[in-house]
């Protein structure tokens, strides 16, 4: 768990952070860098700055393909709301990627059941994720996946809960009525199979289901909580998401970045000492 001051800072250190993973990746038209990304208002912040990398020229989508993670089901691709929509607005649009390369689940097909299935099939003809970035609902839900999902779950159809429709009114002019009853999603065990899990929680209202998610045990109710199984995930939090965690927890957490942040000073430190050596022993 990373804890950052707000959301802006939060988008900063996750999308320095993903572009750090891709240039490293160094991936190329045979070997490209899967994503995994996420919508809603919490992921905004780091589109932003994944932008602004791009047209800094120190990151670039050409060799990045994408997978989102869901789309309401019944509403049009052109639709104001759609994630499709979303997603081109936030993102695509304002960088290289070549939209061949993204996917998005298709929540207008005729056949939602094949085009789950098709979806899960892209995902492996592709090897898997690298990287799942995710956001969090209110109630512990990663992507759609609602309380009382199984863990073991794969891209399906999902019907959302009343709190998640209550909470997504405010993208449909607060009109309750309007927002899709349907979502098509990936599992819990499709994100669990990339091979590093980030997500992205902002704001009070996400602060008890940070504390579910690592305070207490796995739990279907509370589906984020899966990651405590994965092997390589990262919780970049706000200050305000904080507010139900233990103060031990923040501390913990914070402290055991001061001593990463030491070891990697020390490790630098050394490096540059061992290349003045060397200068030196030349000259
Ligand atoms: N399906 C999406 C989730 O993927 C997202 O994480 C959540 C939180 O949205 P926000 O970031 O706006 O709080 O909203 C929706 O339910």
């Amino acid at each position: 768990l990373i804890i950052r001051d707000d959301p802006p800072a939060v988008g900063d250190y996750i999308a320095n952070y993903i572009c750090k993973r891709i240039n490293d990746f160094a991936p190329t038209p045979d070997r490209p860098f899967v994503l995994g990304l996420p919508t809603g208002s919490s992921p905004i912040p780091v589109y932003k700055c994944l932008v602004n990398l791009v047209k800094a020229g120190k990151l670039s989508f050409k060799h990045v393909v994408t997978f989102n993670m869901d789309e309401y089901v019944g509403i049009p691709r052109e639709h104001p709301e759609s994630y499709h929509t979303f997603m081109f607005r936030e993102l695509f649009s304002q960088v290289d990627i070549p939209p061949s390369q993204v996917h998005i689940l298709d929540g207008t097909a005729t056949d939602l059941v094949g085009e789950c299935n098709a979806y899960e099939a892209r995902i492996k003809q592709y090897g898997g994720i690298e990287l799942f970035l995710g956001g969090i609902g209110e109630d512990g839900h990663i992507a759609f996946n609602e309380p009382g999902s199984s863990l073991a779950s794969r891209t399906r159809v999902k019907t959302l809960a009343y709190d998640t429709i209550l909470a997504n009114a405010r993208f449909f002019n607060n009109d309750v009525s309007a927002v899709p009853r349907m979502a098509l999603t990936v599992g819990v065990a499709t994100i669990m199979d990339s091979r590093e899990v980030v997500v992205i929680v902002t704001g009070l209202k996400k602060a008890l289901a940070l504390s579910k998610a690592i305070e207490e045990g796995v739990n279907h109710l509370w589906t984020v909580s899966a990651i405590q199984n994965h092997p390589w995930a990262l919780l970049v939090a706000d200050e305000d998401a904080t507010a139900e965690l233990r103060v031990k927890t923040v501390k913990y957490f914070k402290s055991i970045e001061r001593v990463q942040n030491e070891v990697e000073f020390n490790q630098a430190q050394l490096k540059a000492n061992a290349i003045l050596l060397k200068q030196m022993s030349v000259a």
